[in-house]
């Protein structure tokens, strides 16, 4: 693969040790963490061209490390600083005062982890803000998936392939859109193509083009996915589903980083980063003898699991209201919010198709949700309340029901033609509900 300019890191030197949430958040916002003795802060070097903030851990600085750290702050004091407190103190001891005066940033810590990380995201002078990052267009502040992000920003910049997995609606595609527009190759172009989608005769020809006349139909010479995605990124969904002789052309452009148009023996060079995804087991085609050993090995390079979404249960609430909000800016609906039921059913819930699955109902339910709140019908998951639930949301449903038909027949003097014409429905319709509810209609006028 042809070399491609090296992408800035965003490093926090980090005076002390941050915890392990602490570097965890801190990865998943795209910035590493160098963790420095305090005691020996004169052998910190740093690399120019990486985008650097200092971080003074104040929890954890002994005594005999304020002097040196104080040096090395003086030396460098182009770098933003922040400073990192521990919760509970009324005020800081006069020795901190001077490190405290170089640090314009404070955060108690843990409690203010968000804070800092908001700070990083937004506040650094940096052209490229991290904020604006695609990693951030992966929504969710699960485990799980700050472990994500984390790896897509530590997969983005290197140029090798990558090989998502996951189950379908997990956001595979989404990610691997992210490591593009992270990489280096990011004003190039994005390919992606499913390549269970493709009929086998004509797998070779999309993915590598073709010659004039190579085959009957081929009335022009065409370029295919690769050539076209050239100092780009081409996504390859699906891969497992590549017939043989495709995996073979695609062992190829890993291997020697060329191409041969069907009809042609010329090889032809091309540079583009490859990703794969698969929610199948590609360990398991490789022992079946369906996928190609050696290929599966050079995909394999570095490897994103995307977590389903009920490892991720948290998720699913943050999800919802994200989907709802973009729903609602380009959308009119009643619906502003779930309801505490919805928001218990969509917990409890397996998301078979992820956060697909998710979108898709959310965007369902603000369509056909009545009121400001979703209820778990419109999402169609009143199935997965408990019983208990279920029964009280039934009971719910009836008295409003009951309230809504009185209102009516009260408006109308108990005409039922009149109130049968006012609620849309038919007099047959007005009778029955009176029936269901005990409404003695001769009593009442
Ligand atoms: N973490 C997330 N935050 C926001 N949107 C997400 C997230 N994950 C997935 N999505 C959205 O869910 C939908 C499905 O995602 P995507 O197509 O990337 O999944 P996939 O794993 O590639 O699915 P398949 O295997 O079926 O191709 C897309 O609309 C995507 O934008």
């Amino acid at each position: 693969m042809a070399a491609v300019s090296e992408i800035q890191s965003r490093c926090v030197i980090w005076f002390g040790h941050p915890l392990a949430a602490e570097r965890a958040a801190l990865a998943a916002a795209g910035w590493q963490v160098r963790s420095v003795d305090p005691l020996n802060a004169q052998a910190v070097g740093l690399r120019a061209r990486d985008q650097l903030v200092g971080m003074i851990d104040l929890r954890q600085i002994p005594a005999a490390a304020l002097v040196s750290v104080q040096a090395w702050i003086q030396q460098h004091d182009h770098l933003p600083l922040l400073a990192a407190l521990p919760g509970g103190i009324a005020s800081p001891p006069p020795s901190w005062q001077p490190l405290l005066d170089a640090c314009p940033h404070r955060y108690v810590m843990p409690q203010d982890l968000a804070g800092l990380v908001d700070h990083l995201q937004r506040d650094q002078p940096d052209t490229t803000r991290v904020a604006d990052s695609p990693a951030q267009r992966l929504i969710g502040d699960s485990p799980a998936l700050l472990a994500t992000r984390a790896a897509l920003f530590k997969f983005a910049p290197v140029d090798l392939p990558v090989l998502v997995t996951g189950e379908t609606g997990t956001g595979k595609e989404l990610a691997a859109h992210a490591l593009h527009a992270m990489s280096a190759r990011a004003a190039h172009p994005f390919m992606a193509v499913n390549c269970g989608a493709i009929p086998a005769n004509l797998v070779q020809s999309e993915l590598f083009g073709h010659e004039r006349g190579a085959f009957t139909g081929a009335a022009q010479r065409r370029l295919g996915l690769f050539e076209s995605a050239n100092g780009g990124t081409v996504f390859l969904d699906e891969v497992g589903d590549l017939p043989l002789d495709a995996q073979t052309s695609l062992l190829r452009v890993l291997q020697e980083g060329t191409i041969e148009r069907v009809g042609s023996s010329q090889p032809l060079r091309v540079d583009v980063r490859v990703l794969a995804a698969t929610h199948v087991d590609l360990e398991q085609a490789v022992a079946q003898g369906r996928f190609r050993r050696d290929l599966f090995y050079r995909l394999n390079v570095l490897r994103l699991a995307m977590p389903a979404l009920r490892e991720r249960s948290g998720d699913v609430l943050v999800l919802a209201e994200h989907f709802l909000r973009q729903f609602r800016a380009r959308h009119q609906g009643r619906a502003r919010g779930f309801s505490s039921c919805a928001r218990q059913a969509m917990q409890r819930f397996d998301w078979p198709g992820n956060v697909r699955e998710l979108l898709n109902r959310v965007q369902r339910a603000a369509i056909v949700a009545d009121g400001e709140l979703i209820e778990p019908a419109d999402l169609d998951l009143v199935a997965t309340l408990p019983a208990a639930a279920r029964a009280l949301l039934q009971d719910a449903r009836e008295q409003v029901e009951r309230e809504l038909l009185l209102q009516a027949l009260r408006e109308h003097e108990f005409n039922v033609s009149a109130c049968a014409r006012h609620m849309q429905v038919s007099r047959v319709t007005v009778y029955r509900l009176c029936r269901k509810h005990q409404v003695e209609l001769p009593a009442l006028r």
